[in-house]
């Protein structure tokens, strides 16, 4: 049989991903392990380096892309993000199932490796309630705002193309947003459950 497959999760600044992704991390010790991407953006008030995101200057960035580090990498909101190849070894070496947070070029990239992950989208309810969630939110001027709501309607129509995902999740109700994740999910944490017996 087969092992694990990785996990990607796309979808729209603002949907839902991290809060989905760090509830399923704290159920489900030990199953996944989060790739931590570098970003060239700024950190936010909670947002830990090495945790969250490696925080880096473009300059750097672009050093590690020339040198071939990274397996895939995107310009997203005037800021660079990508995925280091250590980042999923790091993971692969502690957890069995490495979960990734990307945009929909990433999902295009990964797409075109052999990394063979199961890919998820989360998508908000609407245009409207995404923009009251990252006002909500706080964490972002009215420019970088406007450019995330700019991306999602062009996320939200490539998400309908078929092929492109696994599974499509409309993060309405939360606790049911959870609940699918975790039944699209469940053959790969059993797997990984039946393997520790
Ligand atoms: N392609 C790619 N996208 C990423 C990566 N890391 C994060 N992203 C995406 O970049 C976008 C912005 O992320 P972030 O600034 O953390 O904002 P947030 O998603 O609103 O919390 C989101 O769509 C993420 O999925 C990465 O390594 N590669
Ligand atoms: N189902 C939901 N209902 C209401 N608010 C939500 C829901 N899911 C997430 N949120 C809130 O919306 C905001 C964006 O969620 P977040 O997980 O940061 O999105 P993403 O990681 O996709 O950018 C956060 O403030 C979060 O608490």
């Amino acid at each position: 049989m087969s092992g694990p497959r990785p996990v990607v999760l796309s979808g729209p600044s603002g949907a839902g991903k991290s809060t989905l992704l760090k509830r399923l991390m704290k159920e489900y010790e030990g199953v996944f392990g989060f790739s931590v991407s570098h970003t060239t953006r700024n950190p936010r008030p909670g947002e830990e380096d090495g945790k969250d995101y490696h925080f880096v200057i473009r300059e750097k960035m672009q050093e590690g892309i020339d040198n071939g580090e990274f397996i895939e990498n995107a310009e997203f909101s005037g800021n660079m993000y990508g995925t280091s190849k250590s980042s999923i070894e790091d993971v692969q070496a502690q957890n069995p199932i490495c979960i990734l947070d990307v945009d929909i070029q990433g999902v295009k990239n990964i797409k075109k490796t052999d990394l063979n992950p199961i890919y998820i989208s989360i998508q908000p309810p609407s245009v409207e309630i995404l923009e009251k969630r990252l006002r909500d939110r706080q964490t972002e001027t009215e420019d970088s705002l406007q450019k995330r709501l700019e991306a999602a309607r062009i996320d939200m129509e490539l998400s309908e193309e078929p092929g492109v995902f696994d599974m499509v999740i409309i993060n309405d109700d939360l606790e049911e947003a959870y609940e699918k994740l975790k039944s699209v999910l469940i053959e790969e944490i059993e797997k990984v459950q039946d393997a520790k017996k």
